[in-house]
């Protein structure tokens, strides 16, 4: 992890949709005073439409495209805390990046928790399916060795509320981040 006042390293979070990452990478840099980027809204920023949209027109493929040029960019800047989407992970070269760049925090959440959490929300194209809970499992069992293989930290992200997670990651970065 490249560590000094120049160049604080970036802090990572992943896990699956709903887990809290665009909430806590919020409060959490407001809190060590580190710039906050969300990858979802980095796309969004750069294509002016929708994730749902750019899944419309050019496909899971598509996007996940645009996700490995944002995180290919965010991993060579310092000082970030980011957000990273559920699928980041997907591609071995995001893994690899995220794995080297920085420290890497999984926020695990069952998928039963998952749901509760994004049932209302229709922002997530892979939850618009009859059985959002089901597809939450699948997604579970898939991604979750690979959020276990590029975390530094897991925390369980399904007790307590987003202000208490932030205050443990907060006392973790500052002791492996120097901050
Ligand atoms: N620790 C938490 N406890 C309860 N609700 C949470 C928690 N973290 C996030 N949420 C809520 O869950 C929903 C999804 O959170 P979000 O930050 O968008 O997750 P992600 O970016 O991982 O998909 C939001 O409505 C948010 O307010
Ligand atoms: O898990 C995924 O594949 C996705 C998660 C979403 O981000 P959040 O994890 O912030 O919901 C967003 O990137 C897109 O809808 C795909
Ligand atoms: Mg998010």
């Amino acid at each position: 992890m490249p560590n000094s006042v120049l160049n604080p390293p970036n802090i990572y979070l992943v896990g699956l949709m709903g887990a809290g990452k665009t909430t806590v990478a919020r409060a959490l840099s407001r809190r060590i005073g580190y710039r906050c980027v969300d990858s979802d809204h980095e796309i969004e920023a750069r294509t002016g439409v929708s994730i749902p949209t750019i899944f419309e027109i050019e496909g899971e493929a598509g996007f996940r495209r645009r996700e490995a040029l944002v995180i290919a960019e965010l991993t060579r800047e310092h000082g970030l805390v980011v957000a990273t989407g559920g699928g980041a992970v997907l591609l071995p070269e995001n893994r690899e990046r995220l794995r080297t760049g920085g420290f890497v925090v999984y926020l695990r959440v069952p998928p039963r928790v998952l749901h509760e959490r994004t049932r209302q929300d229709r922002n997530r194209p892979l939850l618009r399916v009859a059985d959002p809970l089901a597809r939450l499992e699948t997604l579970f069992a898939e991604r979750d060795p690979l959020y276990r293989e590029v975390a530094d930290l897991i925390v369980d992200g399904g007790r307590g509320n987003a202000q208490s997670i932030t205050q443990l990651l907060a006392r973790e970065a500052a002791v492996r981040c120097k901050l």
